[in-house]
C-alpha cells in the first residue's frame, strides 16, 4: 500500500520536451469492440510532441477499418498508419511467410508489420481496450530514466456502469494491485503487456518481436529479456485504464482463469496464490495463533478479515486516486464476490485442461506458456490489388531470424525528427 501511495498519481517532473524521444505506439486490434472509437480517440489526443500511431488489424474487417480511417481523417496532423492482417505478407515472399509460421502468439503476429515499420526508439504496446489520458504517455516516458528499459502500467479499470464493472475494479484495485506492486517492489519480473513502453533496441537485439512469438505470455518474456540485458523494469505512475465495453462477471472469471493458467506455467509459485487470499490466510492465522498462543481461532480469523477488508478499501482508493464510482455497500458485495470467486478461478485453472481460449481461438499451453495453436491463425490470402501494391513495401527486419527464440523459461523469476513534424496518414 505504501509503495502504491508513493508510486501512483504523482506529477511527473518537468523536463525539456525537445529532448524527449519519439514513441511508436502499436495498437493490436482484433475486432470492433464496444467503446473502441472513444478509446482510440484518446490516443490521437495525447499531449506528447513526437509519436506515431500504428494500428494493426488482425483480419480484414471493413467496419473496423472504417472506424480507424474516420479517426485518421479527423486527426490528419497525427502521424498514423494502418496495417491490415490480410496484406501483411502479401508480397508473395515465401521467406516472409515461412518466417511467421512458427509464431503462435496472435498478438505478436498481429503487431509484426507495425513493429518493422516503427521509426522511433521507444515503442508502446497498448492493448485495444485501453483508454489513455492525455498526459499518460509523457508520464511513462518520464519514468524511462537512463537505467530503465521498460515501463509498464499496472492494469486497472475506468469507471463504468454496472456491478460487473465494480467487481473488475475491486479485483484490479485490491488483490491484483497488492500482488502486482509487492512483486515489483521486491524486484521480481511481474509485467503485464497491456501497456508497456519499451526501448526498441532491447527487442531488436534478440531479432525483433518475433522472438517472443512462441509464447502466449509474451509480456513476461519481453520483460525477462529487457532485464537480462541489464535494464531495470519500472511501474508507471498511472495505472492502465481498461475501458472495454463488453464486460460481465463471467467474462472476467474466464479471463482470470486464462491468466492464472499462464502464471502457473511461468512459475510454480503461482500454485501458492490461494494462500495469499484473505479467507485462506484468515484460516491459517486462526489455526496458527490457536496452536501457538491458544487464541480463539474464530476471533482471530474475523479480525483478520475485517482488517484486510478495510485495507483493501484503502488500497482501492489509492489505486483509483480519488472517489470510487460506487457505494461502500456495493464495494462490500463486489469484494465478497471477488474473494469467493477466486477459489473457483484457482480450482478451474489448476485442474482444468491446458487449453486456453483467447479472442475466439484455442491454444494448448506447454511449458513456459509455449503455445500450440488448435485453431490456426489466418494464413495470408491473396490480397486485393490496392493492398498488394501498398503492402509490397512492408518488409521484415533483416536482423530477424526465425531461430531467434528465447529459451522456455519455466520458473524464471528475475530480479529484476523535428518535434512538430507530422506526416500525413498513409495506408500501408
Ligand atoms: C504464502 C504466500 C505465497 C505468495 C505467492 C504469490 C504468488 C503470486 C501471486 C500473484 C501473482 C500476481 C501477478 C499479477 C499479474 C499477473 C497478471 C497476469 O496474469 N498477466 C498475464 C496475462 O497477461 C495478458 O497476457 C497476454 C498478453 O498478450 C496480454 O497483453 C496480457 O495482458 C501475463 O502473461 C503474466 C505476466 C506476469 C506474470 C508474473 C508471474 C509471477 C509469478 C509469481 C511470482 C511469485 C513471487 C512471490 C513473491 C511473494
Ligand atoms: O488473437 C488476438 C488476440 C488478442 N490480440 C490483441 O491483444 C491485446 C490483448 O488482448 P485481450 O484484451 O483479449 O487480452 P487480455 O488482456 O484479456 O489477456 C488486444 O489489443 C487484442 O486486440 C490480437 O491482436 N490478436
Amino acid at each position: 500500500m505504501s509503495y502504491s501511495l508513493y508510486k501512483f498519481h504523482r506529477k511527473p517532473s518537468h523536463s525539456n520536451l525537445k529532448e524527449i524521444p519519439g514513441v511508436s505506439i502499436i495498437k493490436p486490434l482484433t475486432g470492433l469492440d464496444t467503446n473502441l472509437y472513444e478509446n482510440l480517440k484518446t490516443f490521437f489526443n495525447l499531449q506528447y510532441p513526437r509519436y506515431e500511431l500504428l494500428f494493426c488489424v488482425q483480419e480484414h474487417d471493413n467496419e473496423l477499418i472504417d472506424l480507424i480511417e474516420r479517426l485518421r481523417e479527423e486527426y490528419p496532423d497525427v502521424d498514423s498508419q494502418l496495417f491490415v492482417g490480410s496484406q501483411k505478407f502479401s508480397s508473395g515472399d515465401k521467406l516472409l511467410k515461412n518466417d511467421t509460421m512458427d509464431i503462435k502468439n496472435p498478438k505478436i503476429y498481429n503487431m509484426l508489420p507495425a513493429y518493422e515499420k516503427a521509426q522511433y526508439p521507444y515503442i508502446l504496446i497498448s492493448d485495444s481496450g485501453l483508454l489513455m489520458h492525455e498526459h499518460t504517455l509523457y508520464d511513462m516516458v518520464m519514468c524511462m530514466t537512463d537505467n530503465v528499459g521498460l515501463v509498464h502500467q499496472m492494469p486497472f479499470t475506468c469507471d463504468r456502469k454496472g456491478f460487473a464493472a465494480s467487481v473488475e475494479k475491486v479485483y484490479f484495485g485490491t488483490q491484483h494491485a497488492r500482488m502486482y506492486m509487492t512483486i515489483n517492489l521486491i524486484g521480481i519480473n511481474c509485467v503485464t503487456g497491456m501497456s508497456c513502453l519499451i526501448r526498441k533496441e532491447c527487442i531488436d537485439r534478440v531479432g525483433g518481436l518475433r522472438a517472443f512469438g512462441h509464447y502466449i505470455a509474451e509480456d513476461y518474456y519481453i520483460a525477462y529479456e529487457v532485464a537480462k540485458q541489464g535494464w531495470k523494469l519500472r511501474v508507471a505512475s498511472t495505472p492502465a485504464q481498461q475501458n472495454s465495453g463488453e464486460y460481465s462477471v463471467s467474462t472476467w472469471i474466464d479471463r482470470m482463469i486464462r491468466w492464472c493458467k499462464l502464471r502457473m506455467r511461468l512459475s510454480p509459485l503461482a500454485y501458492l496464490e490461494p494462500l495469499q487470499e484473505c479467507f485462506s490466510s484468515a484460516i491459517l492465522a486462526g489455526i496458527v495463533t490457536n496452536y501457538l498462543f491458544e487464541w480463539n481461532a474464530l476471533v482471530v480469523a474475523a479480525c483478520h478479515i475485517l482488517i484486510w477488508f478495510i485495507l483493501d478499501y484503502l488500497m482501492l482508493r489509492i489505486t483509483q486516486g480519488g472517489a470510487l464510482p460506487f457505494s461502500k455497500f456495493e464495494f462490500a458485495i463486489a469484494w465478497l464476490l471477488r474473494e469467493f470467486s477466486s477459489f473457483y478461478i484457482y480450482f478451474k485453472a489448476f485442474t482444468g485442461s491446458s487449453i486456453v481460449k483467447w479472442r475466439g481461438k484455442e491454444y494448448r499451453l506447454g511449458s513456459g506458456t509455449r503455445a500450440e495453436e488448435l485453431s490456426s491463425l489466418p494464413l495470408p490470402p491473396p490480397a486485393p490489388s490496392l493492398l498488394v501494391e501498398s503492402s509490397s513495401s512492408t518488409t521484415l527486419s533483416s536482423s530477424s531470424s526465425s531461430n531467434s527464440t528465447l529459451p522456455v523459461a519455466g520458473p524464471h523469476l528475475l530480479s529484476s525528427s523535428s518535434s512538430s513534424t507530422k506526416q500525413s496518414s498513409q495506408l500501408v
